[in-house]
């Protein structure tokens, strides 16, 4: 794969998900010197991760366990506490009955975490509908439910009271753990330590424009602010701290129970 001539090999390129919940972590990071930034949807970020074209992503934390040699940044991420508005299964039936589920096909990490709760439902886990990247999983044929990520979806949340199923909400209720959506991966022989900083500053300059987003959101989207805000504030989280690793070590277990990814995988966390 030929890289892009603008990108000097020295460049640490860097991708980051195109949704609201990704700002508080890669903000201004695309300012830094030696850094470029890109974002791009979680399956295509990951595509690019393998191929190469990118050398660190903020993207689905299931693909640290479904390819050897990835390291990741310990302590920060995108992560549910519970109820996350843009993860959402919306629902035609429910949840238990739903015998068909399409897949938002930009998601990783909310499709594997998707499957891996549903994997033991009594009664049965339900079909899985895989759509094209770009189609709507609301329009496949036949299904009773369908899984959103992202901006599409906390709109949809915020403005139609639609039946829905909070996947990071069961999560919760299972583990007692905070839900690790998406962490800094890090491409194998990739050399980050010298932009450690870069992310260090992103994520503090991140957490200070949090309300200006919020603001932001709510004016473009037209929607109540303190929604806008509760979801960044309170529903998101981007410092796990020490609970990430623990919280992702069980997502593994769990998704490769349903034989979704790696069971003997363990990506090595970068300090911080
Ligand atoms: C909370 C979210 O987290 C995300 C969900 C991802 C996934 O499902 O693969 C990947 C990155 C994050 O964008 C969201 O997109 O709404």
């Amino acid at each position: 794969m030929i890289t892009p001539m603008s990108a000097s090999s020295s460049e640490l390129r860097v991708g980051s998900v195109p949704y609201l919940v990704g700002r508080p972590l890669d903000h201004g990071l695309g300012r830094e010197p030696g850094i470029t930034l890109e974002h791009d949807v979680p399956a295509r970020l990951i595509e690019r991760l393998r191929g190469g074209e990118i050398d660190v992503a903020l993207v689905s934390s299931i693909e640290l366990f479904r390819r050897p040699g990835y390291r990741y940044i310990d302590g920060i991420g995108v992560a549910g506490n519970g109820y996350v508005g843009s993860v959402q299964v919306f629902l035609r039936k429910p949840i238990q009955e739903a015998a068909s589920i399409a897949m938002d096909p930009a998601s990783r990490a909310a499709a594997a975490l998707t499957r891996s709760l549903l994997y033991e439902r009594e009664g049965g886990a339900p079909e899985f509908i895989e759509v094209p990247l770009g189609a709507d999983p609301r329009e496949a044929k036949g299904a009773d439910a369908w899984l959103r990520i992202g901006d599409a979806a906390l709109r949809e949340t915020l403005t139609i009271d639609a039946p829905a199923w909070n996947p990071s909400e069961e999560w919760r209720k299972r583990t007692g753990m905070p839900f690790v959506f998406a962490a800094w991966i890090v491409a194998e022989d990739v050399d980050i330590e010298p932009h450690l900083e870069a992310f260090r500053r992103a994520r503090e300059n991140g957490r200070s424009a949090i309300p200006a987003l919020a603001r932001e959101a709510a004016e473009t989207w037209r929607l109540p602010e303190a929604q806008c805000l509760s979801y960044l504030a309170e529903e998101c989280s981007y410092d796990p701290g020490p609970a990430m690793a623990p919280s992702l070590r069980e997502f593994q277990r769990r998704a490769a129970l349903a034989d979704l990814c790696a069971k003997d995988l363990l990506p090595e966390p970068v300090h911080l």
